[in-house]
C-alpha cells in the first residue's frame, strides 16, 4: 500500500483519482519530493542570513548564463502567441465557464492565491478543468439561469499550488505528497493529451519560486512527467512569476534553466511585496507605508518591472503583467474610479514593454484589452522592445527606502481587517474575495499579516501619533470581530473566531511565520475519512 487517498471520495472522484493517475503521482512523488524538501531547506536558511543582515545579490557563478547573448527560450506554443489579456479565478464551475467566456486570450485556472485548497475545491477543480477540455461543463444553476461554454474559449493555463504546500489528503508511504506535484500531475495526466488534441498544450503558470533551483526542479519535473506519458519533450510550457525579491535577481537563469519548456515571466506584484517583507521585515530601513501608498510606480518595484520586460525581451520570452486588484462595483462612483484604475496601470504596462497583463474580473477584459490594443495594434506582443535602456542593479531592486507615503491608523485598521476577512473567507472555502471593493486573495493577505507584523517589530509611529503596539493591534481586531460578526448569523460566528485566532497566530508571534496558509491548511481544512482508499 503506497499510496492512501484520505479525503472523502465524492461523486466522479474517482475518474480524477484513478488508479493510474495515483501511481503517476507515486512516481512524481518517488522522483521529486525530496529535492523539494532540500530546497525548502535552502529557502529557510537564505532567510536567515537575510535576518543576519545579508542581502540578496545577482549571483556571481551564473554571470556566463547571464551575459551570454546568444540563448533563446522555445518559441510561443499554440494558444500562447498572443496574450494581451489574461483573466484569473479559481477553477469552480461557474467561474470556469464565465472565465473561458470573457473575451481574454488566456484564462489562468488557479489552484494558488485565489484557492482555499479544501479537498473538494482541489478536485472538483480538476474535475471542471476536464469537463470543459471535452466540452461538457454546460449547467443551468439553482435560480435557473444557463451557463454554457462560448465557440471561441480562452487558452487554459493552469497554476498548481506552490512548492511550499502539500496535500494531506493524499499520502504516500506515510507521507503527504507535494501540493505542487499534485496540482501539475493529476492536470497533466488527464489532460495533456487532450489538450494537444483539440490544438492548444498542457500550460502551466508557476507560483512563489525563490531562485534557479526551484525551476530547474520544475523543469525536471517537466521532462520526467512527459517522458513517463508518452508527451513529446518540450510540449509543457510555462510561465514563472516573479513574485519572490530574491527571483528577481535569477530572472535570466530561471528562463535558462526552463528556456525547452518556457513562456515568460509575470510580475506578480503582490506576492512580490510579500517577499520584500517577510525577508527584510526586521530591517528598520525596509519599512513599507501603508498598502495604499505601495504603488507600482515606486522605485523599488518600477525597477523589477523595468527589469523582467528587458530580461524576457532579450530572450524572447512574453512578459506579462500583473494584478490591479481593484475590481467594478454596482456603485457607479466607485466603479468609475476602479475603471480609472485598472486602466492606468494596464495602458504604464503596455507602454512599459509589456506582451499583455492579468484581470480578476471579466468585467475588467474590455478595459485590459484597449490598453494593449493602443500598443500592439494586430501584433500578437512586442517582443521586439528589447529596451536596451533599462539597467536595473541590486540598489534598485532593494530601494524599498525611496516608497513615499505614511504608516496611518487606517492603514493599520485596513490590514487587521483585510487579513480578518480574507481569512473568515479562505476558511468558508473561498480563496479569493471582495473586500472593501478590493479583489483580495491569499497574497494580499500576506501582505496584510506582514505589514501589521513589520509594523509591530519596529514601534512603528503612526501619522496621527502614538505607534503601533501588540495592545493597539489587538483591540483593532477585537473590534472588528465584532463588525464582522454583526454582519453574520450565529452558527457563522465561529469561523470569525477562527479567522482570528490565524491572525494572531500569524501577525502577532515573534517569528514570522513564512506563509499563513501552511499551518492553518493543516489546522483548518484537512478532512480525513476512515477508511482510507488504499491501492
Ligand atoms: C495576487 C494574485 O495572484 S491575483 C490572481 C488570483 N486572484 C484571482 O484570481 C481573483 C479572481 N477574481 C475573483 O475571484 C472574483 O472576481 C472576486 C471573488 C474578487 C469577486 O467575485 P464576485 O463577488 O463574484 O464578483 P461579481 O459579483 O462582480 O461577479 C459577477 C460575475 O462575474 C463572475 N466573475 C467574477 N470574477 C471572475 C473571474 N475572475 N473569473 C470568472 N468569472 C468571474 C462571477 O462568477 C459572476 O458570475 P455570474 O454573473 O454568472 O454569477
Ligand atoms: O500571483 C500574483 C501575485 O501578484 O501575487
Ligand atoms: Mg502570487
Amino acid at each position: 500500500m503506497r499510496v492512501v487517498v484520505t479525503g472523502p471520495m465524492e461523486d466522479r472522484f474517482e475518474e480524477i483519482l484513478s488508479p493510474k493517475a495515483l501511481d503517476f503521482l507515486v512516481a512524481l512523488d518517488s522522483e521529486f519530493a525530496a529535492r523539494r524538501v532540500a530546497l525548502l531547506d535552502t529557502r529557510r536558511a537564505r532567510r536567515a542570513r537575510y535576518a543576519e543582515g545579508q542581502l540578496p545579490e545577482f549571483l556571481p557563478g551564473t554571470a556566463a548564463i547571464r551575459a551570454d547573448p546568444d540563448w533563446r527560450v522555445a518559441p510561443p506554443a499554440p494558444g500562447l502567441l498572443d496574450r494581451r489579456v489574461e483573466i484569473t479565478g479559481p477553477p469552480d464551475r461557474r467561474m470556469t465557464v464565465n472565465a473561458l467566456n470573457s473575451g481574454a486570450r488566456v484564462w489562468l485556472a488557479d489552484f494558488e492565491d485565489a484557492l482555499a485548497p479544501t479537498w473538494d475545491n482541489v478536485v472538483h477543480g480538476q474535475l471542471n478543468l476536464v469537463d470543459a477540455i471535452d466540452r461538457r461543463i454546460d449547467f443551468t444553476d439553482g435560480r435557473g439561469r444557463r451557463y454554457a461554454l462560448g465557440d471561441d474559449p480562452a487558452t487554459i493555463v493552469v497554476r498548481p499550488r506552490g512548492w511550499h504546500l502539500v496535500e494531506k489528503h493524499i499520502v504516500v508511504d506515510g507521507r503527504a505528497v507535494p501540493a505542487s506535484l499534485v496540482d501539475f500531475g493529476l492536470y497533466f495526466f488527464h489532460c495533456a493529451q487532450r489538450q494537444l488534441d483539440a490544438g492548444s498544450g498542457p500550460y502551466f503558470y508557476l507560483p512563489k519560486l525563490e531562485d534557479h533551483r526551484e525551476a530547474r526542479l520544475w523543469n525536471d519535473v517537466f521532462g520526467f512527467a512527459q517522458n513517463h506519458l508518452g508527451i513529446p519533450q518540450g510540449t509543457i510550457r510555462a510561465t514563472v512569476l516573479i513574485e519572490t525579491i530574491t527571483a528577481a535577481f535569477e530572472m535570466d537563469e530561471i528562463l535558462y534553466e526552463l528556456r525547452e519548456h518556457s513562456a515568460g515571466l509575470n510580475a506578480g506584484r503582490w506576492d512580490y511585496i510579500f517577499s520584500v517583507i517577510k525577508n527584510f521585515g526586521q530591517r528598520n530601513d525596509f519599512v513599507l507605508p501603508d498598502r495604499g501608498d505601495v504603488t507600482m510606480t515606486v522605485p523599488f518595484l518600477r525597477a523589477y518591472t523595468e527589469l523582467l520586460v528587458r530580461t524576457c525581451h532579450r530572450r524572447g520570452a512574453h512578459a506579462i503583467g500583473g494584478m490591479a486588484a481593484v475590481i467594478p462595483s454596482r456603485d457607479p462612483k466607485v466603479n468609475a474610479a476602479a475603471i480609472g484604475k485598472v486602466r492606468a496601470d494596464k495602458e504604464r504596462e503596455a507602454a512599459d514593454g509589456f506582451d499583455g497583463s492579468w484581470v480578476a474580473h471579466p468585467g475588467l477584459v474590455p478595459v485590459c484589452r484597449d490598453a494593449f490594443d493602443a500598443v500592439l495594434g494586430d501584433r500578437p506582443h512586442q517582443l521586439d522592445r528589447l529596451r536596451p535602456e533599462v539597467t536595473v542593479g541590486a540598489d534598485d531592486l532593494l530601494a524599498v527606502d525611496r516608497t513615499p507615503g505614511r504608516v496611518t491608523g487606517a492603514g493599520l485598521r485596513g490590514n487587521v481587517a483585510v487579513a480578518l476577512r480574507y481569512f473568515d473567507a479562505w476558511l468558508g472555502g473561498s480563496g479569493a474575495a471582495a473586500i472593501f471593493d478590493l479583489m483580495e486573495d491569499a497574497a494580499t493577505a500576506e501582505i496584510a499579516r506582514c505589514q501589521v507584523w513589520q509594523w509591530l517589530q519596529h514601534a512603528t509611529p503612526l501619522a496621527e501619533g502614538g505607534r503601533v503596539t501588540e495592545e493597539l493591534v489587538r483591540s483593532i481586531l477585537v473590534e472588528e470581530v465584532a463588525t464582522l460578526n454583526a454582519e453574520r448569523s450565529v452558527e457563522e460566528r465561529d469561523r470569525s473566531t477562527q479567522a482570528a485566532e490565524i491572525f494572531v497566530r500569524t501577525a502577532l508571534g515573534e517569528e514570522l511565520p513564512a506563509f499563513f496558509t501552511t499551518e492553518a491548511y493543516a489546522r483548518h481544512l484537512v478532512t480525513p475519512v476512515a477508511p482510507p482508499l488504499a491501492r
